[in-house]
């Protein structure tokens, strides 16, 4: 991994025991850092805490606050992966996503301020844009959420913002566009799974019999949404060059993706190559709140981050996606 310097850093990692938050622990790790991993399990896995992490089961901001109370070690900086992050629970239990987003969010900010703790990375979402005006979402497009999970994540990237200029944190928000693909023993295995990829992977191994494809009357040349998917380790080595890069009293906002969008039956047809599984598939009505297509501009990023994403290939983070999939699946 490229950190932009060779300085050892000492790490807080909320979320750790996550998809994305145990594979960028994994990375942060392998790069010599030092990383606690603060999660309470709700969606996560306490085996998917990297060997080498320590690890303290709690709230994000409880249990950070109680890790800096330790007052054994100064801390580099945190990210903040912690999150509920399901698109349509999000909109039938609205709280749960206030609550459990945005006021985490600003207690963990009020306990980083309180501990001097200087630098936060935050997992931000191309959910904050809504339905797109233009091909590539560029950090300039306007932010018009069509779920409460958006509208969360934006009001946090707003707190952010004002304590980054009030009290001089150097912080730095990711908009993930569609993560996907596996590093080792690290991948993505939700109990409550609403991901593309896993789900048609679902099929392959026998746990589902088919896949529903959510609306082909989209302006899009196949009828089915498009979207980004970036591989989970590129994602991964942005959030290290962030932290790198970000500076007291600026929020800086990147997108992250490949820049490239594939439809649904497209990444359908890409697991069947890689599988070699027929993987039956049924037409179903849209999903409420999904835009047609969201590919983003990373330019910024790789401009100002130095950030390069290596794994573009959709056949290849299918591929490692399979390979984590089957590897479970065998125990
Ligand atoms: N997966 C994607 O495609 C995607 C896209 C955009 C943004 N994101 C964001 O990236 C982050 C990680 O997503 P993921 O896919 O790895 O999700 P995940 O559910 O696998 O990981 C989230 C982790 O946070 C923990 N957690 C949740 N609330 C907590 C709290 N209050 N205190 C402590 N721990 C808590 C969970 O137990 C889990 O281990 C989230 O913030 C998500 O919104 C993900
Ligand atoms: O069984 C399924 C699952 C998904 N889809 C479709 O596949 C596409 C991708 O869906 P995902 O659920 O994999 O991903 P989303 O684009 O809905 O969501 C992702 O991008 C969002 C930004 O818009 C948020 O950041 C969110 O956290 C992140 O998972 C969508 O068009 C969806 O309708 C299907 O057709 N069938």
């Amino acid at each position: 991994m490229t950190t932009g310097s060779g300085k050892h850093l000492k790490l807080i990692v909320t979320g750790g025991a996550g998809y994305i938050g145990s594979v960028c622990t994994a990375r942060l790790l392998e790069a010599g850092h030092e990383v606690v991993v603060v999660d309470d399990l709700s969606t996560g896995h306490a085996d998917a805490v990297p060997e080498g992490a320590r690890f303290l089961e709690g709230d994000a901001a409880d249990a950070t606050a109680q890790l800096l109370g330790e007052g054994k070690a100064e801390f580099d900086g945190v990210l903040h992966f912690a999150a509920k992050s399901l698109v349509g629970e999000s909109m039938q239990d609205p709280g749960k996503y206030w609550r459990g987003n945005v006021f985490t969010a600003i207690r963990l900010l009020d306990v980083l301020r309180e501990h001097g703790v200087g630098r936060l990375v935050f997992s931000s979402t191309a959910a904050t844009y809504g339905e797109p005006e233009q091909a590539l979402i560029p950090e300039t497009a306007p932010t018009r959420p069509t779920n409460t999970y958006g509208a969360t994540k934006l009001a946090i990237d707003h707190a952010i913002t004002s304590y980054a200029q009030a009290h001089g944190l150097a912080a730095v928000s990711l908009r993930y566009f569609n993560v996907a693909g596996a590093y080792g023993s690290y991948g993505e295995r939700h109990t409550t799974e609403t991901h593309l990829i896993p789900i048609v992977l679902q099929v392959a191994t026998g746990d589902r019999a088919r896949v529903q494809i959510y609306g082909d009357d989209y302006p899009t040349d196949d009828g089915t949404a498009i979207r980004d998917y970036i591989h989970v380790t590129d994602l991964a080595d942005a959030h290290l060059l962030a932290l790198t890069h970000a500076r007291p009293g600026e929020h800086r906002i990147y997108n992250l993706g490949n820049g490239t969008g594939f439809s649904v039956r497209q990444v359908i047809e890409t697991c069947r190559e890689v599988t070699g599984h027929a993987i039956p598939a049924v037409v179903a009505p849209r999903r409420a709140g999904d835009p047609a297509i969201l590919v983003a501009s990373s330019e910024a990023a790789r401009e100002e981050l130095g950030w390069k994403p290596e794994s573009t290939d959709l056949h290849g983070i299918v591929a490692d996606a399979w390979r984590f999939t089957q590897e479970r699946q065998q125990g």
